[in-house]
């Protein structure tokens, strides 16, 4: 892969000194007795991107739905180890889940809008977590789709369904959604899968600018992706973390054969 092409346009920069938003120690996780990850530690610097790459079923996912505790909706499925969030681990049962998934929010691969309007679509996460007057609201709303680049797209149908938006506009509306919560992790589930290029772009521009505020964790397929959007790049393998280094010392020097193999494609 050209490297230096894939990053032309994006700041990608070592962040791998600001202090960690979430710290992964010692994880493991079963899907009742299947063992999917194997002592996972792993620090995500706070208001950068970290991309997670590697083959299908090597565990992306599953260590991204632990960040967020979704794998609790599932019976059958544990964790265990630490992942520490401002000093508290949050695989601990007391958590208020609902309040950790408004300060970790997740974006999936398919884009998810409510079947509401585009102004629901976002009030709604706010009015759960929040009371604010209908004049906040109505300026959380317009805010978080100005973050998205979306607002002079929708600003004439905010009344409008969101399921009649294009698929580029309707992952907007969900990182917008997620972002008006005013969360300090965002996850993403491989956000632009199922997008054109062009929008595509749009969401990895969009990153960009979110890393200034939040801090990003991004599963993706696509190595370019991953060397355009992220500051650290972690790979993973069979369930194990093989290496985490720097996006540009990934791409360049990577330390395991395994990494080396993977990003020059000969397997995966
Ligand atoms: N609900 C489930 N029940 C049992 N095993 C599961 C479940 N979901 C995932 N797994 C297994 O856990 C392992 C890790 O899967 P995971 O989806 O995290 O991989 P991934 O790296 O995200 O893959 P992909 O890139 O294909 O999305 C795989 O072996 C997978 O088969």
């Amino acid at each position: 892969m050209d490297f230096t092409a894939a990053q032309a346009d994006h700041e990608v920069t070592d962040r791998s000194n600001l202090p960690a938003a979430l710290q992964v120690r010692g994880l493991n996780f079963y899907y009742g007795s299947s063992h999917a990850l194997h002592d996972i530690s792993l620090n995500f610097p706070e208001r950068s991107v970290t991309g997670m790459i590697g083959p299908s079923g090597c565990g992306k996912s599953t260590l991204l739905r632990v960040l967020n505790r979704m794998y609790d909706l599932y019976p059958g499925q544990r964790a265990t180890g630490e992942v520490l969030f401002d000093g508290k681990n949050i695989l601990d049962p007391r958590v208020d889940l609902n309040v950790l998934r408004s300060r970790v929010g997740m974006v999936f691969q398919k884009p998810t809008p409510f079947p509401m309007s585009i102004y629901d679509n976002i009030a709604f996460g706010i009015r759960l977590h929040e009371r604010v007057s209908r004049s906040e609201l109505d300026g959380r709303v317009e805010d978080s789709l100005r973050r998205v680049a979306l607002w002079a797209e929708v600003q004439d149908r905010l009344n409008a369904s969101a399921i009649a938006l294009s698929g580029g506009q309707q992952q907007r509306l969900c990182i917008a959604r997620t972002i008006a919560i005013r969360p300090e992790v965002i996850l993403l589930d491989e956000p632009t899968s199922a997008l054109d290029p062009v929008s595509t772009a749009r969401i990895e521009e969009l990153l960009d600018e979110l890393k200034t505020e939040f801090t990003i964790a991004i599963v993706t397929h696509n190595m370019q992706q991953a060397a355009r959007c992220a500051d650290q790049v972690a790979f993973f393998y069979m369930g194990r973390l093989i290496e985490v280094d720097s996006t540009p010392r990934m791409f360049t020097t990577p330390k395991e054969k395994q990494t080396q193999d993977y990003i020059t494609g000969r397997f995966g």
